[in-house]
């Protein structure tokens, strides 16, 4: 990967040399057409005009030809760096499996890759082209006429440094509150798309209609001060670049008409060359932060060379001190958690207390911000990611189901699963009869959005027993469900033979008297654990969570039974 990076440097860099040289053909350009027509008005033999004409032939179909080398090899680079940076980012992505991205995080994050490419094309190349050939204007009129050389280096400064800080900071500014706008304005669009029947329905249709409509006008107001910004800018700039050149023609009057006419359109040339240094700092303003965003990305460690093998059959998990951030906000706070090999443990708590993130760190698709999880006693990282993964499953919250046949989507468990498996994983999920009642059976094609969501879930559950990892993960595997099936499923989980070590995060409590241990979270924390009959016969959390299912089941409240 180093090789393919290096190799599209040296394409960069060609690029670079070539811009440069189309850059100084256009000067050598102006300065042989400005010094010929001047000379021109002189009426001198056509001899000797004889040199500039070929000068200003020569230079027009040069700079033609190195600004089409310039646009073919800094294309060339950018993409095959764009190619390098996309293969690289999605192995990053992979290693770092999960960790809270969405799909409109991943669309960010391509879309910043795109950053790369603007940054190098729109930001990198022009700066070069700019810098170099403004350089050699100056070089050419101060080797011509010494005393007017520091006439155009004060243009080129102000040209070409204030004014792309100006152009920057103006782009850093606003851009970022047009980007607020923005994002404002299609929320407020998505709104009204997504949810017109709710609006209709509760007759806030004109107000969402209104609010959009200020959103949009708040954008538009924002976008034309960014515009009026941006042409001031413009403005200083052409107007530094003409009073430059006045300044180089009168500090040259004294060389004659021909050498200060020369030296005056050169100099215009070269303060517009550096006018293009704005373009690019603005440029580059707005990719840098999306272009360090995928450097961070980048930087995600590679995974040790040799990794330990995993040992066969169920397998002990720990938890020490396992501590989970999102942002300033700590949702899983110093969890300790030993599960013996083939143990079961179930995981309560009320919403978001932190126990879908609890599964999430033992499989390792959250990073631990503090703490450890041990799997057979080693890290998650002492082991091959891909043998993790396989390991350590079982059904998440946001599972998917593929638009594919149930058997397909089955399948992917475990593709060399018999049938007789297959229709022993949807008996135990209870999706049996609602594989019976679909047209095909197994063959019927599935989606997310024709199955409902108990059927999903049950499916994913089926999928979830095929795979019969050592270590089971399920969060809340009954959603969907009638109280008495989840409470049969819920004892099968707990009690039928064999299968990995458990980890079971559900709401329904009546039948974890089965469970080897209950942990009951909240805040992130662990606040009780043990036996369903220890908690169950003391005030607590778990009580509380008990009674109120009783209360709702409409039974006596006597848990301990
Ligand atoms: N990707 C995320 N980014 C930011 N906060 C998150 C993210 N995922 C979860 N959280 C927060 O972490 C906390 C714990 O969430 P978690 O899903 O683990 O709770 P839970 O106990 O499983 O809840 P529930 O029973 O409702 O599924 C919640 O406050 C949630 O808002």
């Amino acid at each position: 990967m180093k090789g393919r990076f290096s190799g599209c440097a040296w394409r960069l860099l060609g690029a670079v040399l070539a811009g440069a040289l189309a850059r100084w053909c256009g000067l050598g350009l102006t300065a042989a057409a400005a010094w010929m027509i001047a000379r021109a008005a002189e009426q001198p033999p056509l001899v000797a005009l004889g040199l500039a004409i070929v000068a200003v032939r020569g230079c027009a179909v040069f700079k033609g030809v190195f600004r089409y080398a310039e646009q073919l090899a800094g294309h060339d680079a950018a993409l095959r760096i764009l190619a390098a940076v996309r293969v690289r980012l999605f192995d990053a992505l992979g290693r770092e499996r999960g960790h809270g991205r969405d799909a409109s995080a991943l669309n960010g994050m391509l879309s910043d890759v795109d950053h790369v490419q603007d940054l190098l094309l729109r930001a990198l190349l022009p700066a070069s082209g700019a810098l170099l050939g403004g350089g050699a204007g100056l070089v050419l009129v101060a080797v011509v006429r010494p005393g007017a050389g520091p006439v155009l280096a004060a243009g080129l400064l102000v040209a070409g440094v204030l004014q792309p800080c100006a152009a920057a900071l103006a782009a850093r500014r606003l851009g970022a509150a047009v980007a607020v706008r923005r994002d404002e304005l299609a929320a407020a669009g998505l709104d009204l798309l997504e949810g017109a029947d709710e609006l209709a329905v509760h007759g806030a249709t004109d107000g969402a209609r209104e609010a959009a409509g200020r959103a949009a006008s708040r954008l538009a107001k924002l976008e034309r001060r960014a515009a009026l910004v941006s042409g001031t800018v413009t403005a200083v700039g052409f107007i530094v670049q003409v009073a430059t050149a006045a300044a180089v023609l009168l500090s040259a009057r004294e060389a004659g008409t021909v050498t200060a006419a020369m030296l005056a359109l050169t100099s215009l040339v070269a303060v517009d060359l550096v006018l293009e240094l704005g373009g690019a700092a603005q440029q580059a303003v707005t990719s840098w932060p999306a272009v360090r965003r995928i450097a961070a990305l980048l930087r995600t460690p590679e995974p040790a060379g040799s990794s330990d093998p995993l040992p066969p059959g169920p397998l002990r998990v720990d938890l020490l001190g396992a501590s989970v951030r999102y942002g300033a906000r700590t949702v899983l706070a110093e969890v300790d958690l030993q599960v013996d090999r083939g143990r079961r443990v179930a995981v309560v708590g009320p919403s978001g207390a932190g126990k879908s993130t609890l599964l999430a760190a033992i499989s390792g698709a959250v990073p631990l911000d503090r703490g450890s999880v041990l799997l057979a006693g080693s890290p998650l990282s002492s082991y091959a990611p891909d043998d993790v993964r396989r390991a350590v499953c079982g059904l998440a919250q946001d599972a998917h189901v593929f638009a594919a046949t149930v058997r397909a989507n089955l399948l992917l468990a475990r593709p060399d699963a018999t049938d007789a498996e297959l229709e022993e994983s949807v008996r135990k999920a209870r999706f049996a009869d609602d594989l019976a009642a679909l047209p095909l059976g197994w063959e019927t094609p599935v989606t997310p959005e024709t199955l409902s969501g108990g059927q999903r879930r049950r499916l994913l559950l089926a999928r979830a027993f095929l795979a019969d990892p050592a270590v089971l993960l399920l969060d809340e595997p009954t959603e969907g469900l009638d109280t008495a099936t989840a409470d049969a499923l819920t004892r099968d989980l707990l009690t039928s033979p064999g299968g990995g070590t458990l980890v079971l995060v559900t709401h329904r409590l009546a039948a974890l008297r089965h469970a080897d241990e209950i942990l009951v979270m909240d805040g992130g924390r662990v606040v009780q654990r043990g036996p369903h009959r220890a908690l169950a016969s003391v005030p607590g959390p778990y009580r509380d969570l008990l009674d109120t299912e009783l209360l709702h089941a409409g039974a006596p409240l006597d848990p301990a039974k």
